[in-house]
């Protein structure tokens, strides 16, 4: 079992844009690493903002302790980390794994967080069984073995036609995850059960779904729209479980359009 006395992990981020600029961290998926923002970093430093992207723990150039993990620990994490870059208050934006981080920081520390966008992502992702047997899958044969199914959940299957280029980049990343750390954020999604903790969230919430996400069905996205006071949902047509690579014109559009709204005038 992870050990609460852990203490958080020092993750892996890039800043970039001004610094003065009020800070936006955009927090990654599962099997991923901070380049699945790219299409998002330009046009929110054009908007002013100085975005902050970092590794979940067990991810990308994050250091893997053993597991398994929860998501207060990757909550706990991304405190440490806007702790160490002076961040008194960041705007959130969250794909999946990210999302499910995001709320437990805006529900435990709502005076970090001044907004809040949750990408496809969930509250309460069952069954735990399926989760328990993709960490093992992961434990006995790597990242690999997985990553053809987890990226065919990624990118409808008529935009993988289309661009393989990008899907081999995908299935690239879920493999270059360490195996200790996917199976240990497969638990913490396994324990996860976000929704006594929604109604806590003050922080202005956009929840974005993806019409064809597999993953994280629209039905997520609403049951978080529903309990977290004043939220409001976006689904967006065509786009699969990673929405924000997927149909990214219109995730930028919305995520921009929400940080702008929430910012010191
Ligand atoms: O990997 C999946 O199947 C879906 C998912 C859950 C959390 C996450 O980040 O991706």
């Amino acid at each position: 079992m992870s050990d609460p006395m852990r203490g958080p992990v020092v993750v892996h981020h890039r800043a970039e844009g001004p610094p003065a600029g009020e800070v936006v961290v955009l927090s990654g998926s599962l099997g991923s690493d901070l380049r699945m923002w790219e299409p998002q970093v330009e046009p929110l430093v054009a908007a002013g903002f100085r975005v902050v992207r970092y590794d979940h723990r067990g991810h990308g150039g994050s250091p893997a302790p053993p597991g398994p993990y929860s998501i207060a620990e990757l909550g706990g994490d991304l405190l440490a980390l806007l702790d160490r870059i002076g961040a008194g208050r960041a705007h959130l934006v969250g794909v999946s794994l990210g999302g499910m981080t995001g709320m437990w920081l805006a529900a435990h520390a709502p005076a970090r967080v001044s907004s809040l966008a949750l990408c496809c992502t969930s509250a309460c992702l069952g069954p735990p069984r399926m989760w328990a047997e993709r960490a093992a899958t992961v434990r006995a044969d790597g990242t690999g073995a997985v990553a053809e199914a987890v990226v065919g959940r990624w990118v409808t299957e008529a935009h993988a036609r289309a661009d393989p280029g990008l899907v081999a980049f995908l299935r690239e990343l879920v493999a270059a995850t360490p195996a200790e750390g996917y199976a240990s954020c497969c638990a913490a999604i396994e324990r996860m059960d976000l929704r006594p903790e929604l109604r806590a969230i003050t922080a202005p919430t956009l929840v974005i779904a993806g019409e064809q996400d597999q993953a994280t069905p629209p039905e997520h996205g609403e049951l978080i729209a529903r309990e977290v006071p004043g939220a409001r949902l976006e689904r967006v047509p065509g786009a699969a479980h990673l929405g924000n690579l997927d149909r990214p014109d219109r995730f930028t559009e919305l995520i921009v359009e929400h940080v702008k709204g929430a910012s010191q005038p």
